[in-house]
């Protein structure tokens, strides 16, 4: 089946359009005042207008408060929140309640260990994301452009549908998805030409590395 296929950190009109014209099946906007990617309500807003229904929005956030995901559920109103925080199971589930949004939790991994947190959220998060943990030196819980062992997650339950993300781009996403056999892949760093400045013609190349891999998969005749 052919993954899920989350472009993040988007932040102009030409980049979306980019990402919708080749059929992402979500898009992500960043609000977190340390990165290069963050976005005010606002603009934000504007950029959902713009999908229009076309693929799932996804609000990238960090330990937001009741009146910061309030603001989200209301002025921007996306299909999904991304937690990319410290949020426990019992929050996550009074963020869903409050907004009536659907949630994915994202979990850091950097050894096998780090999997045993899956069990604690796979039941109240919509969607679990398994992304590199932050590597020394970052101020940032994601986005870093590095990626993990993909081979630990042979290791998961193979009925957990979870995204991946960390690091993924047109030189290595053939490798992840076989690897790893995600249900769906984030992209963030890996369609861009510096932190924050996605690339149209780099959208372009990932999209036709997917489309290639779905043609080397497809029925032989
Ligand atoms: O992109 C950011 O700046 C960011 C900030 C805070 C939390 C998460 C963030 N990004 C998310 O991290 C993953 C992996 O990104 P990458 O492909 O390794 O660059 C992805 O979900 C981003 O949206």
């Amino acid at each position: 089946m052919k993954p899920d296929v989350k472009i993040c950190g988007l932040s102009t009109p030409e980049t979306l359009e980019a990402a919708l014209s080749r059929s992402a099946s979500h898009v992500g906007f960043v609000h977190f005042a340390r990165s290069p990617r963050h976005l005010d309500i606002e603009p934000m807003a504007d950029l959902v207008r713009i999908v229009a229904g076309r693929a799932e929005t996804v609000i990238v956030t960090v330990d937001p408060d009741d009146a910061l995901i309030a603001r989200f559920a209301e002025e921007v109103m996306p299909d999904w929140l991304q937690l990319h925080g410290r949020e426990t199971p019992e929050r996550l589930a009074e963020i869903k309640a409050k907004t009536g949004l659907r949630a994915m939790k994202a979990l850091p991994v950097s050894e096998a260990t780090d999997l045993d947190a899956v069990a604690a959220y796979r039941d109240v998060a919509d969607r679990i994301l398994l992304d590199s943990k932050r590597p020394k030196g970052s101020n940032l819980p994601g986005g870093n452009g590095v990626s993990f062992d993909w081979t630990l997650l042979t290791a998961l339950d193979p009925d957990l549908a979870y995204m991946l993300s960390g690091g993924i781009d047109a030189g290595n996403v053939a490798e992840a998805l076989r690897l790893a056999r995600p249900a769906g892949i984030d992209v963030s760093s890996g369609v861009e030409t510096a932190p924050g400045i996605k690339d149209v013609g780099r959208i372009n190349t990932f999209f036709d590395e997917l489309d290639r891999i779905a043609s080397e998969k497809g029925p032989k005749p």
